[in-house]
C-alpha cells in the first residue's frame, strides 16, 4: 500500500498515515552548529557480542536482519536513554548511485545509504509492536555509509561501528509507515565505508511489484527530512 514511487512515494504516505505530518517526524537535517552540546548526555554503550540474528529477509521496502529479543543479550543504553533497549532488527536505506540515499542529511549533505539499528524498551514493554507505538518505545541507531574502495565482509553489529561514538540524539519517528512518533533517535557523526561493490549488491535487490512479474528495482527507499517543529537536537561531546 506505500512504497517509494511517484504513485505510492513519501509525499502521499499522509494520505493514509496522517501523522506524517506530525510534530516530531524523521528523518531531519541535522545543523551540526544549531545542535546543543550538553554535557549531561553521557557515551552511548552497546552490547552486540552475544548477538543472535535469525533471518535476514527483503520485505519489499529494504533488507532486514532479525534478531533474536527473548532477553537482554544484545542491548543499547547511556546517552539520551533511560533504560537499555532490545536489538530487534537492522536494516538499511540506500539510493539508485552516487551518494544520495541516506534519510538524516548533515547541512543537507547526502550519504550513500543509511544502516538503522532498531531497538526497543522491553523494561517498559511486553513486545516490539506495543513499543512501536509508546513515545519512549524505541532507540534506533542511524548510521552513515559512505561509499569507499574498502570492504566489509560480514554484517556483525559489532563490527559495523565506526570508531567514535559521538552522536547527535533528537525525538522522532518511524521513517516509514506507520510513521508512529515512538522513536529516540542516536546518529552516529563518523560514516563508516562501504565499497561500491557492496552498495551494489543492496541495489540488486528487488523490490517486489503489486504483480509479481512487474519486479522494480529496489532502490532510493529513503524518506526525505522532514520539518524540525521546534524540537531540538542535542549533541554528545
Ligand atoms: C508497528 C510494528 C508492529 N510494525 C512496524 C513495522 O515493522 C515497521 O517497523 C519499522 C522499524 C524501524 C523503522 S526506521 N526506518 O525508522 O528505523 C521503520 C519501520
Ligand atoms: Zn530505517
Amino acid at each position: 500500500d506505500w512504497g517509494y514511487g511517484v504513485e505510492d512515494g513519501p509525499s502521499l504516505w499522509h494520505q493514509n498515515y496522517p501523522i506524517a505530518k506530525g510534530s516530531r517526524q524523521s528523518p531531519i537535517d541535522i545543523l551540526p552548529q544549531t545542535a546543543s552540546h550538553d554535557p549531561s548526555l553521557g557515551p552511548i554503550a552497546l552490547k552486540y557480542d552475544q548477538c543472535t540474528s535469525i533471518n535476514i529477509a527483503n520485505n519489499g521496502h529494504s533488507v532486514v536482519v532479525e534478531f533474536e529479543d527473548s532477553d537482554d543479550r544484545s542491548v543499547i543504553q547511556g546517552g539520551p536513554l533511560d533504560n537499555p533497549y532490545r536489538l530487534k532488527q537492522f536494516h538499511f536505506h540506500w539510493g539508485g548511485k552516487g551518494c544520495r540515499g541516506s534519510e538524516h542529511t548533515v547541512e543537507g549533505h547526502s550519504y550513500a545509504s543509511e544502516l538503522h539499528l532498531v531497538h526497543w524498551n522491553a523494561v517498559k514493554y511486553e513486545t516490539f509492536g506495543e513499543a512501536a507505538t509508546a513515545p519512549d518505545g524505541l532507540a534506533v541507531l542511524g548510521i552513515f555509509l559512505e561509499g569507499s574502495v574498502t570492504d566489509f565482509k560480514s554484517f556483525n553489529p559489532k563490527c559495523l561501528l565506526p570508531s567514535s561514538l559521538h552522536y547527535w540524539t533528537y525525538l522522532g519517528s518511524l521513517t516509514t509507515p506507520p510513521l508512529h512518533e515512538s522513536v529516540t533517535w542516536i546518529v552516529l557523526k563518523e560514516p563508516i565505508a562501504v565499497s561500491e561493490k557492496q552498495m551494489s549488491k543492496f541495489r540488486m535487490l528487488l523490490f517486489t511489484g503489486e504483480e509479481e512479474d512487474q519486479r522494480m528495482r529496489m532502490e532510493n527507499n529513503f524518506r526525505p527530512p522532514q520539518p524540525l517543529k521546534g524540537r531540538k537536537v542535542r549533541s554528545s561531546n
